[in-house]
C-alpha cells in the first residue's frame, strides 16, 4: 500500500470515528499516524528541487511574499499591475507555469513578489505543480492567498486545507508547548495552566507513536492533540496571510463590503486598479517590519536611506545591518523615537528597536 493510500484510509477512519471521551486516545494517535505519513510525503524524492525548472528563484530584497491561488484568479495580472515586471496574463487556466518575481517599492523598502502557477485541490499531494508552488511558499514571509471575490469562499476553505496538510500554519502563533526529547528518564509532564483536551496517558501515547519515551513536556497553553503533534514535528510553519479578494469589479456592493470586514482581507480590482495603495498598506503592515534610520554626529539623520529590520530586532542587529564589523568597535548608541522614554537616549546593543527610530552610533 503506497503512502497516499494509507494516509487516506486514516483519513477514513477518524472521519468515522465518533468524537468522545472514549475515543479520544485512538483518534490521537491516529492523529499522530497521519501527520507521520504526510512527513513521508514531502520529503524530498530526488526529482525535487532540479536547478532549472523554474521555481528556484533568488531571495532579494528585504522581504518575500508568495502569491498563492487557484489558476485565472488574477495572480499574474496584480503582478503585472503593481510591480514593473510583466506576467503572462490569459483567461485560461495554467498560464504561468513557473515563478516569476517581481518588486513592490514601499516606502523605502523593496519587496519581492512571485508570481507562481495557479494551484488545485490536491495540490499538497502532487497534483499540478503544487508541491514546488508549496515549496517556494515555505520560503516566503508572507501569503497572499489569491482568491477570485466571484466564486465566494470554498475556494479558501481548500487553499487554507492544502497548506494545512503540508505543515503551513496561517496567522496562528506556534502553539506554547515546551518539548524537549531526554536521553533517559521517561516521561515528565507538566502544565501552567488547566487542560481541557489534553492529559498525561494521551500525551505519552502520542510520543510513543513517535518512538519517543523519554521526554520533557510542559504546557503552557490548553492545546489539544493536532498541537502538540506539530509541536513534537517541529517542522510546521508559521506564517501570515492576507487573503486579497480580485475582480470586485464583478460583485455587487453589499458583496464587496462583506468580503471586506472578514480578518486580514482586503478587496480590489486589478482591472479597475481599487484598492490597491491599501493593499500595499495591508502587506507592510503583515510583514511586521521596522524602519530604522542612521546618523552621523553633527549632521541631520538620513531619511532617504533607511534600514529594513524585523520587528523586535534590537541595537546589536542594526550594527550588523549597518556593518559586520561595527559591533567590535560599538560603545553604546544614540537613539531617537519610541523606543527611547528620552531623545536622545543612551542604549547598548540589547536595547529593541521602534519602527522609524533614529540611530547614532558611538564608537569606542
Ligand atoms: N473582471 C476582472 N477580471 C480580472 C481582474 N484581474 C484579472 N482578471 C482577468 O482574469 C483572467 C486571469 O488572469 P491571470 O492574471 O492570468 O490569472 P492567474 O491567477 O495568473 O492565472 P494562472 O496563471 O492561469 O493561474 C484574465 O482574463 C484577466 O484579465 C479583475 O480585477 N477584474
Ligand atoms: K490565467
Ligand atoms: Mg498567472
Amino acid at each position: 500500500m503506497g503512502i497516499l493510500d494509507k494516509i487516506q484510509e486514516i483519513e477514513r477512519e477518524i472521519a468515522r470515528t465518533q468524537k468522545n471521551k472514549a475515543t479520544e486516545y485512538h483518534l490521537g494517535t491516529l492523529k499522530a499516524k497521519l501527520a507521520k505519513y504526510r512527513a513521508q510525503l514531502l520529503e524530498p524524492t530526488g526529482k525535487k528541487g532540479e536547478k532549472g525548472d523554474g521555481f528556484d528563484v533568488m531571495k532579494s530584497g528585504d522581504a518575500r511574499v508568495a502569491m498563492i491561488g487557484f489558476p485565472s484568479v488574477g495572480k499574474s495580472t496584480l503582478l503585472s499591475t503593481i510591480t514593473k515586471t510583466e506576467s503572462a496574463q490569459a483567461s485560461y487556466e495554467f498560464t504561468t507555469l513557473t515563478c516569476i518575481p517581481g518588486v513592490i517599492e514601499y516606502q523605502d523598502a523593496n519587496i519581492q513578489l512571485l508570481d507562481l502557477p495557479g494551484i488545485i485541490e490536491g495540490a499538497s499531494q502532487g497534483k499540478g505543480r503544487g508541491r514546488q508552488v508549496i515549496a517556494v511558499a515555505r520560503t516566503a514571509d508572507l501569503i497572499l492567498m489569491i482568491l477570485d471575490a466571484t466564486k465566494k469562499d470554498i475556494h479558501k476553505d481548500l487553499l487554507e486545507k492544502e497548506l494545512e496538510s503540508v505543515g503551513i500554519r496561517l496567522n496562528v502563533l506556534p502553539p506554547n508547548i515546551y518539548f524537549k526529547q531526554k536521553k533517559a528518564g521517561g516521561i515528565s509532564f507538566n502544565s501552567t495552566v488547566p487542560l481541557t483536551q489534553m492529559n498525561e496517558k494521551l500525551a505519552q501515547m502520542i510520543l510513543h507513536e513517535y518512538k519517543i519515551f523519554n521526554a520533557e513536556v510542559l504546557f503552557r497553553e490548553d492545546c489539544g492533540a493536532d498541537a502538540f503533534i506539530d509541536v513534537i514535528l517541529g517542522n510546521r510553519m508559521y506564517l501570515n496571510c492576507v487573503y486579497v479578494y480580485n475582480k470586485i469589479d464583478q460583485i455587487p456592493l453589499e458583496e464587496v463590503n462583506r468580503l471586506a470586514r472578514q480578518p486580514h482581507c482586503v478587496v480590489i480590482s486589478c482591472e479597475m486598479k481599487l484598492n490597491l495603495d491599501y493593499l500595499k498598506d495591508c502587506l507592510w503592515e503583515h510583514l511586521n517590519l521596522i524602519r530604522v534610520y542612521t546618523k552621523k554626529p553633527g549632521c541631520p539623520p538620513d531619511f532617504d536611506d533607511s534600514i529594513i529590520l524585523r520587528n523586535g530586532v534590537s541595537v546589536k542587529h542594526v550594527c550588523h545591518a549597518i556593518h559586520r564589523t561595527i559591533e567590535q568597535v560599538f560603545k553604546y548608541a544614540l537613539v531617537w523615537g519610541t523606543s527611547t522614554k528620552y531623545s536622545p537616549q543612551r542604549v547598548g546593543l540589547s536595547h529593541i528597536m521602534h519602527d522609524e527610530d533614529v540611530i547614532q552610533v558611538v564608537k569606542k
